[in-house]
């Protein structure tokens, strides 16, 4: 048997959508563990490596992180990963205010999950994109900047949509499930 995976995480949201997107036919046990990692400075990839190893140095055992950046086209991918203090500081209203002037309106939300077999093992990286526009806030508030993204193809935000249809579009669901394809792959290998 394989060990149980640790999903490290502060974010409980996050941790709802990953349940609810895997689901339990997933080939491992997953665990969480409420950790509050360092906000690491980079580019996307390189933050989720460094936070994947910092959570593999803190977990005796395998894995798994997520970095979730929010990339407007007209500000060339700022605010990025350090959307989390735009976020806090400037409320949704203010993220949608930082495009007044800018005819672009695009953007890109991006959700790399890194994932570390033990200390000294490199991270792997699983990346998802969802492709949408900044909007002034919509729906509900439970979860940081959803009700300014709406999506491409779609006439609600994330945040009116039912997380369900969320999770089939979502820049978490499609990191899923490139890392979903990764663990069965790696289950037939096994078996
Ligand atoms: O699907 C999402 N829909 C709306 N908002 C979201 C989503 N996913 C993350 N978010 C927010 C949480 C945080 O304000 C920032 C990412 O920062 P990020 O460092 O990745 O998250 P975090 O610090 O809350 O949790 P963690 O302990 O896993 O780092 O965007
Ligand atoms: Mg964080």
């Amino acid at each position: 048997m394989s060990k149980p995976i640790t999903f490290v995480t502060g974010n409980a949201k996050k941790l709802e959508e990953l349940v609810a997107i895997l689901g339990p036919s997933f080939p491992r046990t997953i665990v969480s563990k409420k950790i509050d990692l360092p906000e690491l400075q980079g580019d996307i990839d390189e933050i989720a490596i460094k936070k994947c190893k910092e959570a593999a140095r803190q977990v005796n055992g395998p894995v798994l992180v997520e970095d979730t950046s929010l990339c407007f086209n007209a500000l060339e991918g700022l605010p990025g990963p350090y959307i989390k203090w735009f976020l806090e500081k400037l409320q949704p209203e203010g993220l949608y205010r930082l495009l007044h002037g800018w005819e672009d309106k695009s953007a890109q939300a991006v959700c790399t999950f890194g994932y570390c077999d033990s200390a000294d093992a490199e991270p792997l990286i699983f990346k998802g994109i969802t492709e949408g526009v900044i909007v002034e806030p919509r729906g509900p508030r439970d979860f940081g900047w959803d009700p300014v993204f709406q999506p491409k193809g779609y006439d609600k935000t994330y945040a009116e949509l039912p997380k369900s249809e969320k999770n089939t579009i979502s820049h978490r669901y499609r990191a899923l499930a490139l890392l979903q394809q990764h663990f069965e792959k790696q289950d037939k290998l096994i078996n």
